[in-house]
């Protein structure tokens, strides 16, 4: 059941999420970005960029910055200096909610934001126009049968009348991956996506990720998470953060190493790479 939810969604993903992208063009670059919170130094000159072609996780540990960093790519939040390109366009310089419309983005933030009783239909339809709600704009029949097979795609096609607060946190964790796929993004940013699922959505999830990273035609994508066995194989590049500053960025090979990912958290650990491309990481006793 696995392997073809998944080969379902690759071909899904394939025929829809395949927005050209110009490959002169980084999908994705923060230069020398800064943010403060309350006088809080929270993102300390962090510069990142991502190629078109490149599928990035992002690590660190709890408070170092990631959803920060997550929501200033996804445009949701401006920084106090620094610049952010999605695609070539400059926010500040370019109406924020038609940049937005490229970009699938998936949060607990953004979930926190939604209202408890919008119905899962809405918060999937909601995307075509990168909204929360769906008072402020028109949506017709062809908007309503997309945002159904993205439901159907994450397999919760038939929780699509049911009010968002009534669902569980894995229920609304794939209607906000559904979200994400409404749009045929041409950047796809998630933040902790398999947070909340159990042992199997989370693998199905980390499936559904190497079919996406390993799809030529795909757009890149850009995960935050803490767990380096979440790591989808086929992701190309990695940056790690701590205390808001970016600690090593490049290719995957290059910078997930055991010296690193303790220095990122802080403690001893050892790292293994297994043969299927999957990542452990533990501490010795
Ligand atoms: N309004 C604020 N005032 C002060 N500090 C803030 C504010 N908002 C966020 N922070 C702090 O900024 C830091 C970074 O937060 P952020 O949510 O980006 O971290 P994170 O790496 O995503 O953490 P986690 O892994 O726990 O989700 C945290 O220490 C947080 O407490």
């Amino acid at each position: 059941m696995l392997i073809g939810f998944c080969a379902r969604l690759t071909t899904w993903l394939a025929v829809h999420v395949t927005t050209p992208v110009d490959n002169s063009t980084a999908a994705l670059r923060v230069a020398d970005i800064v943010v403060k919170r309350d006088g809080v130094l929270i993102i300390d000159r962090i510069s990142l960029e991502v190629e078109s072609d490149q599928r990035w996780v992002i690590l660190g540990a709890n408070g170092s910055g990631k959803t920060t960093l997550m929501r200033i790519m996804a445009m949701y939040d401006h920084p106090m200096s620094g610049t952010v390109e999605v695609l070539g366009q400059r926010l500040g310089q370019t109406d924020v909610r038609e940049l937005r419309r490229n970009i699938g983005y998936a949060s607990a933030a953004l979930a926190a934001q939604l209202r408890q009783d919008i119905v899962a239909h809405d918060v999937v339809r909601t995307a075509r126009h990168a909204a929360l709600e769906p008072w402020w704009h028109r949506y017709d029949d062809a908007d309503d049968a997309r945002a159904d097979e993205c439901l159907d795609t994450m397999h919760v096609g038939h929780l699509s009348d049911r009010r968002f607060g009534t669902l569980s946190s894995g229920e609304q964790q794939r209607v906000l991956l559904a979200r994400t796929l409404m749009n045929d993004p041409a950047v796809v940013l998630l933040d902790e996506p398999s947070a909340r699922l159990d042992l199997g959505g989370r693998e199905e999830l980390v499936a559904t990720l190497a079919g996406l990273a390993q799809n030529t035609d795909a757009p890149p994508f850009v995960m935050v998470t803490h767990h380096v066995d979440e790591i989808p194989p086929g992701v190309t590049h990695l940056a790690m953060i701590r205390d808001g500053q970016l600690m090593t960025a490049g290719p995957i090979d290059d910078t997930l190493t055991a010296p690193a990912l303790s220095e990122c958290f802080g403690l001893d650990l050892h790292l293994d790479r297994r043969a299927d491309g999957r990542y452990a990481a533990w501490a010795p006793r």
